[in-house]
């Protein structure tokens, strides 16, 4: 039997003429940035371990005009997306090193194999992100919700798509006789009762002004208001209007299994569940999901079991309805610390925003809003406890700092708790590298 041929370096000529390099050469595959990102975190240091910790945390991405001579075409559509995946390069780890077992820090000095993490540390340096998108906006894109530093090169965006994505979904839709028939769609639920989530209210501040919950200039119709045209597909139209509404809720109600408010996303925080995310899959349960078209919804306030994981090994945690993840991710070895601020630090975060003079010039924030939601980003980023295995056991007493956007952070750690000391502005400026 013959083996995998190893493929050669080929270069094709593209109709226009151009001759371009062969993607598939031997393993050396070509990618090319489409952009660097805008972050509000300048260093590894107190940047989120996951995107879920902090969904203050903002960033921009504006594709590259090398990549596409008008960035804004191949944003097209992308706002009608409420999430989007980012797959960018881990450029500041160094080195190229990487070992087959790694410590994540849930495991508290425990080793693990490399591929069962998502330590930044791995064969290709190729990290994934589930953000919030904000808007798009021309040729960039604003994200929410990210742990990753100013400066990353990003590979690619897709969008999220829960049918697609989420284990739940792909292993109710496995049974789905429509699925069989090759007939699966999914299911719609309109967002146009003018409500919004925590996340459609948050918006970028520092980018550019206030934009609204939708996107289209057209104000949507309330769903009550639309015909049975409109219920076919318009999803051109529609901006962040549609949601998908996950298909094991429509077999759960036919199950009589009605939808929760206890719903979780279907992975562990530590894969996907930005807090917008959880929230919308949340709210999902409100009047919105009894406008879903063609579909029996049950009435707020009913109650919903979730179908049991499939299976769940010796050792491992239920992550919801349809994915399995091991204890360690959801059993943080520390608890969840408490975030103080010194008077001193309240009076520095309150200069700060006050954008009084400093000795960086006028300080005032580039991606938070306020002094509070920094303030908020702060205690998020603190609680969840960013320090590394290492600093936890063996630097206990010392200082720990991190920035986030203009504020430097000064803080230490004790016995379950986390003290901001002093909040300086950050000294040089956010450069591409
Ligand atoms: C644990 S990784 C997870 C990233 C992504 N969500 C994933 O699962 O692939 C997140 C950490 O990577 C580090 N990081 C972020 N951007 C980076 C970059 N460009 N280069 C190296 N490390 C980075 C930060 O310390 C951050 O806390």
């Amino acid at each position: 039997m013959r083996g995998l041929e190893e493929p050669k370096p080929r270069a094709t000529a593209t109709p226009c003429g151009c001759v371009k390099p062969a993607l598939e050469t031997v393993g050396n595959l070509l990618t090319e940035p489409i952009g660097y990102l805008e972050s509000c975190f300048s260093t590894k240091n107190g940047t989120p371990r996951q995107p879920s910790i902090c969904s203050h945390s903002r960033a921009c991405l504006r594709i590259r005009k090398s990549i596409f001579n008008n960035p804004e075409h191949s944003l097209m559509g992308l706002e009608q997306f409420s999430h989007v995946w980012i797959l960018f390069v881990f450029h500041k780890n160094g080195h190229l090193s990487c070992k087959a077992k790694v410590q994540p820090p849930r495991l508290n000095g425990a080793k693990t194999g490399v591929f069962s993490t998502r330590s930044p540390h791995r064969p290709n340096a190729i990290g994934l992100t589930l953000a919030k998108l904000e808007k798009v906006e021309g040729g960039a894109i604003y994200l929410s919700g990210i742990d990753m530093i100013h400066g990353t090169p990003v590979l690619d965006i897709k969008p999220y798509i829960a049918d697609y994505d989420s284990p739940q979904n792909l292993m109710e839709s496995s049974g789905d006789v429509n699925l069989q028939n090759n007939q699966h769609k999914p299911k719609t639920v309109s967002w146009s009762d003018g409500k919004t989530n925590n996340c459609d209210q948050r918006q970028l501040s520092g980018f550019n002004e206030p934009h609204p919950h939708h996107s289209t200039k057209e104000k949507p119709k309330r769903s009550e208001d639309r015909t049975s045209e409109d219920n076919s597909v318009k999803h051109s139209n529609t901006a962040k209007t549609q949601c998908t509404l996950p298909t094991h809720r429509d077999r759960a109600v036919g199950l009589g299994l009605a939808s929760s408010s206890d719903e979780r996303p279907s992975v562990a925080e530590e894969h996907i569940s930005p807090h917008c995310l959880e929230k919308s899959s949340v709210e999902g349960t409100d009047e919105r999901l009894r406008s879903v078209e063609g579909a029996v919804v049950p009435p707020e306030g009913s109650a919903e079991t979730q179908p049991a994981a499939p299976h769940s090994p010796a050792g491992t945690a239920d992550g919801g309805p349809g994915s399995v993840v091991p204890a360690w991710v959801r059993q943080a070895p520390v608890a969840t610390l408490e975030v103080r601020f010194t008077p001193h630090a309240e009076m520095d975060l309150g200069q700060l925003s006050s954008g009084g003079e400093t000795d960086v010039g006028q300080a005032s924030f580039k991606y938070l809003r306020s002094a509070e939601e920094a303030k908020r980003a702060i205690e998020a980023v603190l609680s969840a406890d960013p320090r590394s295995v290492y600093r936890r056991k063996l630097c206990q007493d010392r200082l720990f700092y991190f920035t986030v956007d203009i504020a430097h952070v000064t803080c230490w750690f004790g016995d379950g708790f986390a003290e901001v000391l002093r909040i300086k502005p950050a000294s040089g400026s956010f450069q591409v590298t």
